[in-house]
């Protein structure tokens, strides 16, 4: 789904629905059909009063008119059905394509995006937003067309049988506009206000949802509820006061418009007694314009969608226009994978400061390199620039002495494993997790995945073995068993190169020993770059690199670095009085 920049809202929105427009426009064709059929009944009753006051009305032609009549309105069902459903099977189809490609977009934009961005929001979006659209494309699109062209067929034939009433006829509508034109002056903005109100009630329910445990676990749930008991207050507070501005405009012009008669009938009436009008043509016109206003009125009703299109449109294409990672699609040769950091900077956005600054590693392939620190000193950000969560802001990162900007990002995020703390589970089977790291691998491939980190004995404990669900986050089992889990996803996907981030919380002994000989497991022969917070783990790495305040400060070994590098000693100092106190 292409994105054109710049372009009006309804320009996109039809630009989104372009695979569909033959059916769009077929459905016009219908509702416009539907609703001149509509107003034949209106004709036929004219019809009907003439043949009265002629005096010569026979049977035949009564009953003539009278099928015509129903004719008439059995076609207005019919192509009104077949319209609605028509246009309601082609934005389904919009609805899901929008979808798709909002969910595919976030794969490719920037990790630190999708990770700065309250997932409220994006939920708002991919789903309220993207559902908004339904009535501007579903109905909007055909019944709004239909429903202003055929008032216009309608007024061309009171002009031809009297021009003074046709315009007489159209003076409610016009007093009525101006009320319509007061109401939908700040349309626009005030809906935009109720989207930034409805986002955040939207971001203060995820949050308070997502942080539920340690609400609970701190008894917080008064304070923390009233940040979304304020954001729901808000949010309908904001309606009452935009619809209790509204109403008079709205019962001015829901009333002022059908009111038709209101001028029609004097006018006509004077005009009858002038000799200037015939009763049948004046009885005509009666009939004629009631029927005009019904179609008015329901095209009238289209008007808030109009005003909303372009807040729902550009929530929406925000999301598709969002700088994506420049990667190149041909694949490059990478004959060795040694990565190497160039006097690297890295900034998360306008309003962080420099969170890495002249960063110069080397990493050979198949060796061990360890980032130790305090924390937010960094680590965790370098591991992450070498996996392409994000481009540097300075420097560069190359791979073979090859610019991984230069690296299409799958072929590059092929070559990685990254394990990190927040082992994110899908609520789908704990086979179909580990196979995650490998779609094609067989059932016998993720069973060895599974033995090889540990995962074994406790699978077959659960009641539905490999085929037990995960739970939503991988909340139905233990901290220690997801990890293993992801382990074994990651040894599935047998990767060259292998992130890993140490959890930071210390686990049980035995669970402990059971990851550690996972990780050994995944690990072996691989290049890995390891986030230590246990600086046991680590003593016989290959580069130990010490990272403070976002600069490296200093690199090597474990013995050299007690001796060479203070900051390191005090580290493992601090590391081995934990351990005595333990
Ligand atoms: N997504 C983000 N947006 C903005 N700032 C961030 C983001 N992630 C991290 N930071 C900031 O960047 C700095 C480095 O964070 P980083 O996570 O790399 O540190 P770390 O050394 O890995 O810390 P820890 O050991 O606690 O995990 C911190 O000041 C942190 O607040």
């Amino acid at each position: 789904m292409k994105e054109k920049t710049g372009s009006h809202p309804a320009a996109k929105l039809w630009g989104w629905a372009r695979p569909y427009h033959g059916s769009f426009l077929g459905s016009v064709l219908l509702a416009v059909l539907g609703v001149a059929c509509g107003m034949i009944p209106y004709f036929s009753v004219a019809a009907i009063l003439r043949l009265l006051l002629s005096g010569s009305v026979s049977m035949p032609a009564y009953l003539m008119w009278c099928g015509i009549a129903l004719a008439g309105y059995l076609g207005k069902v019919l192509f009104g059905s077949f319209s609605t459903l028509i246009s309601h099977t082609a934005t389904y189809h919009t609805l899901r394509d929008l979808r798709k490609a909002l969910t595919s977009k976030l794969a490719r934009v920037p990790m630190g995006t999708v990770l700065n961005t309250p997932s409220g929001q994006y939920k708002t979006t991919i789903v309220d937003r993207v559902e908004g659209m339904e009535p501007t494309l579903a109905h909007l699109i055909p019944e709004m067309t239909s429903n202003a062209l055929v008032p216009i067929a309608i007024l061309v034939y009171l002009l031809i049988l009297d021009w003074r009433m046709a315009l007489i006829s159209l003076i409610t509508l016009f007093i009525g506009f101006i009320f319509v034109a007061r109401s939908g002056k700040t349309y626009a903005k005030r809906w935009a206000g109720a989207v930034e109100a409805g986002r955040r009630m939207n971001n203060a329910i995820v949050e308070y949802i997502g942080g539920i445990q340690v609400v609970k676990a701190f008894s917080q749930s008064a304070g923390s509820y009233q940040k979304y008991a304020d954001a729901v207050r808000a949010n309908g507070q904001y309606y009452v006061d935009w619809m209790g501005d509204n109403l008079k405009y709205m019962c001015l012009w829901t009333s002022v418009i059908p009111a038709v008669l209101v001028a029609v009938l004097p006018a006509g009436f004077a005009f009858w007694a002038g000799g200037s009008l015939s009763a049948p043509d004046f009885l005509t016109i009666i009939v004629l314009s009631l029927g005009l206003t019904g179609p008015i009125m329901a095209a009238m009703t289209f008007v808030d969608d109009l005003a909303v299109i372009g807040t729902n449109v550009g929530e929406i294409s925000g999301i598709l226009e969002t700088a994506e990672l420049e990667r190149p699609q041909e694949p490059v040769r990478l004959d060795h994978l040694d990565i190497a950091l160039k006097n690297v900077s890295f900034t998360y956005g306008k309003d962080s400061g420099e969170v890495l600054r002249g960063i110069d590693l080397n990493i050979r392939p198949g060796t061990v390199t360890a980032l130790v620190g305090p924390s937010g000193s960094g680590k965790s950000t370098i591991a992450k620039l070498i996996a392409g969560f994000w481009d540097v802001t300075d420097g560069q990162i190359t791979v073979d002495g090859c610019d991984v900007r230069r690296i299409p990002l799958t072929q590059w995020t092929a070559q990685i494993a990254y394990v990190s703390q927040d082992n994110y589970l899908f609520d789908r089977s704990i086979r179909e997790n580990i196979r995650m790291g490998r779609k094609n691998a067989t059932d016998a491939e993720v069973e060895d995945a599974a033995k090889a980190s540990g995962c074994e004995e406790f699978i077959r404990r659960l009641e539905n073995g490999y085929d037990t669900a995960a739970g939503s986050g991988g909340g139905s089992l233990s901290g220690g068993e997801r990890q293993r889990v992801a382990i074994a996803r990651a040894m599935l996907k047998n990767a060259p190169i292998v992130i890993l981030d140490e959890a930071t919380a210390s686990i049980d002994p035995e669970n402990e020993a059971a990851i550690q000989k996972a990780l050994s497991a995944l690990t072996k022969g691989k290049t890995l770059i390891v986030i230590a917070h246990h600086l046991s783990t680590i003593t016989d790495a290959d580069n130990i690199v010490v990272v403070k305040n976002g600069k490296i400060a200093a690199q090597g070994k474990q013995d050299e670095l007690l001796s060479t590098c203070p900051v390191y000693a005090d580290m493992w100092a601090a590391y081995q009085g934990t351990r005595d106190q333990a």
